[in-house]
């Protein structure tokens, strides 16, 4: 496929250059993650209108040329109209490229055509999800099916390629297609296929993703034993992809011995994310809401082999569309602090040896290699920027910067020394690049740390100017605290090289394989860090009450404000610490679950609660015939800490079991929005005379099919035609004698 030639004649190249998002297939990528970056920033880049606002006006200003040689068929004026038919009023006094390359982020050369290719729609992309037992079969119909009949439907008459698969995705089993969303959407002649896409997208066997979007969790190399975290996860395209990864070598009705912790500090985003992952059915999942970069210390202590490679990962927020980047460069300087803090706490909850992978959609090096540098730095050694360029050798990309400048309202600086006084509360020295030759780094590693020039991120007086931080001698001019040249004067002009080998890291351009832009840095833990605030917790050492309350710092992390009640009536440390000891009980669970609902630690999220109840578990084993091969004690867990009304019943991972336990003893530090697969709900039908009161949900059959003996129906496609039709039906149900006898056979307790 991947040289596949359309038409035998040579043939010019369709270019779309409709007005659509070129960031529009991330599903809400911009609204709730604005909020979420605004919030933790204290309104850093000026709040969630302006951007909005700004992204409108872009879109609206954008020229709609629709080029194919001189002639338009009737066809390419549907895609044409279907594209600019968003676009009302148009904003002509907008001028929506500026043409700044000051960070030399595209080769001067490459400039044109960089340019031209933001004014085309982002091209739709998806990927069959690997893990799904019908995996091959969704293939062979997207090949010997839509990809003939879009060869001849569309490619013929757009002379185009339509679809080709990304060459450098494993296994060939993510494609590109030549169309936006919204062509996709409107077109006519793609309608068969666009359902198809829809459906399967619904199920999860086919996830559909912007094409760079997939890049960051390749680098990430994950087995299926690994303990990952996504930091800033939501809508959860990557997390979808990271659980795919991690069920793909495991044969049905096996968990892996990985998890995939999702975290995102916005709940709506967080509900976005519980939906998206739904589709996976994954009992390895937990879906938590905290800032990232207060993430508490509560993650797996287990000290097996396996987890000598953990592996985590972050991928964080690029808030902004690469356009606006493009246009307003200051943009992203609001989020750098956020970014580098987040990051940090990501290598503090890092395994030794472990892979982290910082990705951002921006191209804007303040948000990139201005943070990677700071995380090098900051961590002393501990944490090295891998080359990864023998990795995905098929995918083209561009090495990470070396120099750069920074933009602070519309006007470059090329070091820090050039800041305005009255600009260097929002404007910090770990920005610019950081050469280590300088005096004030003259013993590389040592005093690195406040370098930055913002305060800890427990700090809060680090949103605003700090006088001592930056001290004014008598006559109001700053004393000087940057990097002089050898005649002991600033050099204004020129950017410094950073000393950091930050050429490793990856910058994906739009025009190198028609895609969105990404930046992405592979890290390595290399060795403990002197700061490792979790240092005890996730080094293994299993005596959490002597590291709860000899780790002042640890404490120190997760804010209280995040799990304390509204009224405060009680802190959440104090509450861990309290309860500690109950809490290595069951018993002391669920006390714990009572106690800490009523005083409003879980205000606005449900306990989690071991389901234990015994005489039920076996109920439903008998009904079901479930063997005795599937594990249920401690893999059960309810949402509800009222033990006699129980609605649903959900099926977690040794993995994930480990992490609760870890939790509880800790004092409930995970705020768990969503965790495991649903496997069993309460009987609702008043009409059901079952001697079970609980069904088993649809998400949760694929893990115990291969475990059930009873209450099994082979129906005759007569029978499930007919079950289809009528949904609920009295027995007997079966038009043939030999299917309702098997029926009665399979669900000996059915009427
Ligand atoms: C670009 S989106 C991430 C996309 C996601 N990785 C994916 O592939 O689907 C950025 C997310 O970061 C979240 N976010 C912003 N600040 C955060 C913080 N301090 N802690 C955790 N999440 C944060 C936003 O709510 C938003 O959902």
């Amino acid at each position: 496929m991947g040289n596949r030639k359309v038409g035998s004649r040579a043939k010019p190249r369709v270019e779309f250059i409709p007005p659509n998002q070129r960031s529009d297939f991330e599903g809400g990528y911009g609204g709730g993650e604005t909020t979420g970056a605004t919030k933790s920033m204290g309104g850093g880049r000026g709040g969630q209108k302006r951007g909005r606002t700004q992204r409108r006006h872009f879109r609206q200003s954008r020229e709609n040329v629709w080029k194919y040689g001189n002639k338009k068929t009737r066809a390419e004026e549907e895609l044409a109209a279907a594209d600019s038919s968003s676009r009302v009023d148009r904003n002509p006094s907008w001028e929506p490229f500026a043409t700044q390359n000051e960070q030399g982020i595209v080769p001067k050369e490459e400039w044109e055509e960089f340019n031209s290719l933001l004014r085309k729609p982002l091209p739709a992309a998806f990927r069959i999800n690997a893990s799904g037992q019908f995996f091959e079969d969704i293939r062979l119909q997207l090949e010997n099916d839509f990809m003939k009949s879009l060869d001849e439907e569309i490619s013929n008459e757009y002379e185009i390629e339509a679809i080709r698969p990304l060459p450098w995705y494993p296994n060939r089993l993510a494609w590109h297609l030549n169309f936006s969303r919204m062509q996709l959407r409107k077109n006519q002649t793609l309608e068969r296929f666009h359902e198809f896409l829809k459906q399967e997208n619904e199920v999860g066997t086919i996830t559909r993703q912007e094409a760079v979007s997939m890049v960051p969790p390749l680098f990430l190399d994950v087995c299926p034993d690994h303990y990952i975290l996504d930091m800033c996860a939501a809508p959860g395209s990557k997390t979808f992809q990271l659980l795919e990864i991690i069920h793909q070598s495991v044969k049905p009705g096996l968990l892996p011995n990985g998890l995939v912790i999702a975290n995102d500090v916005d709940v709506q985003r967080c509900n976005l994310l519980i939906h998206q992952t739904k589709r996976m059915c994954s009992a390895n999942l937990i879906v938590t809401n905290h800032e990232a970069q207060y993430f508490p210390s509560c993650l797996s202590v287990m000290d097996s082999p396996r987890e000598a490679n953990e592996r985590r990962w972050y991928s964080t927020k690029g808030s902004r569309y690469l356009e606006e980047m493009v246009r307003n460069a200051g943009m992203g300087n609001g989020l750098h602090r956020l970014q580098v803090e987040i990051a940090m706490r990501g290598v503090s909850l890092l395994k030794l040896g472990g892979r982290m992978v910082y990705s951002t959609c921006s191209l804007n090096p303040v948000e990139n290699e201005a943070v990677v540098s700071e995380i090098l730095k900051r961590s002393k050694g501990s944490v090295e920027l891998l080359d990864v360029s023998s990795e995905l050798p098929e995918l083209v990309r561009r090495p990470g910067l070396m120099s750069w400048k920074v933009r602070d309202k519309g006007v470059w600086l090329a070091a820090y020394e050039d800041v305005s006084m009255s600009r260097k509360g929002v404007i910090f020295p770990s920005m610019f690049p950081c050469d280590l030759s300088c005096k004030e780094n003259d013993s590389q590693f040592d005093n690195l740390e406040d370098t930055s020039g913002f305060e800890s991120s427990r700090d809060e007086e680090h949103y605003s100017f700090n006088p001592k931080k930056h001290p004014v001698d008598v006559e109001g001019s700053e004393k000087e605290d940057g990097c002089r040249d050898e005649k002991g004067d600033f050099n204004e002009t020129k950017a410094k090289i950073s000393s950091f080998p930050l050429e490793r890291c990856m910058r994906i351009l739009p025009h190198d394989q028609n895609s969105g832009a990404f930046f992405i840095a592979v890290l390595q833990k290399v060795s403990s860090g002197v700061d490792d605030s979790t240092k005890g917790i996730l080094s293994g050492n299993r005596n959490y009450r002597g590291s709860m309350s000899s780790n002042e710092e640890d404490k120190q992390m997760v804010r209280p404000s995040m799990d304390v009640s509204q009224d405060g009536s009680i802190a959440a440390d104090e509450t861990g610490c309290k309860l500690e000891d109950e809490m290595t009980t069951e018993v002391g669970i669920e006390k714990t679950n009572a106690t800490l609902q009523k005083k409003g630690k879980w205000r606005g999220i449900d306990p989690v609660v071991l389901f234990r109840d015994e005489s039920m578990i076996e109920s439903i084993r008998s009904f079901y015939g479930i063997s005795d091969s599937f594990p249920m004690d401690g893999h059960l867990v309810s949402r509800s800490s009222d033990a006699n009304h129980v609605k649903r019943i959900y099926y977690i991972s040794k993995s994930v079991h480990d992490v609760l336990q870890l939790n509880f003893k800790v004092g409930q530090k995970l705020r768990i929005a969503s965790l495991g697969l649903k496997v069993f709900e309460r009987q609702t039908s008043k009409d059901v005379s079952a001697t079970c009161p609980f069904r088993l949900s649809s998400e949760g059959l694929p893990l115990l099919l291969p475990y059930i003996s009873k209450q099994i129906l082979c129906a005759t496609l007569v029978d499930f035609r007919h079950l289809l039709q009528y949904r609920t039906i009295k027995f007997p149900i079966s038009s043939t004698a030999t299917s309702a006898t098997k029926l009665r056979h399979s669900c000996p307790d059915a009427a």
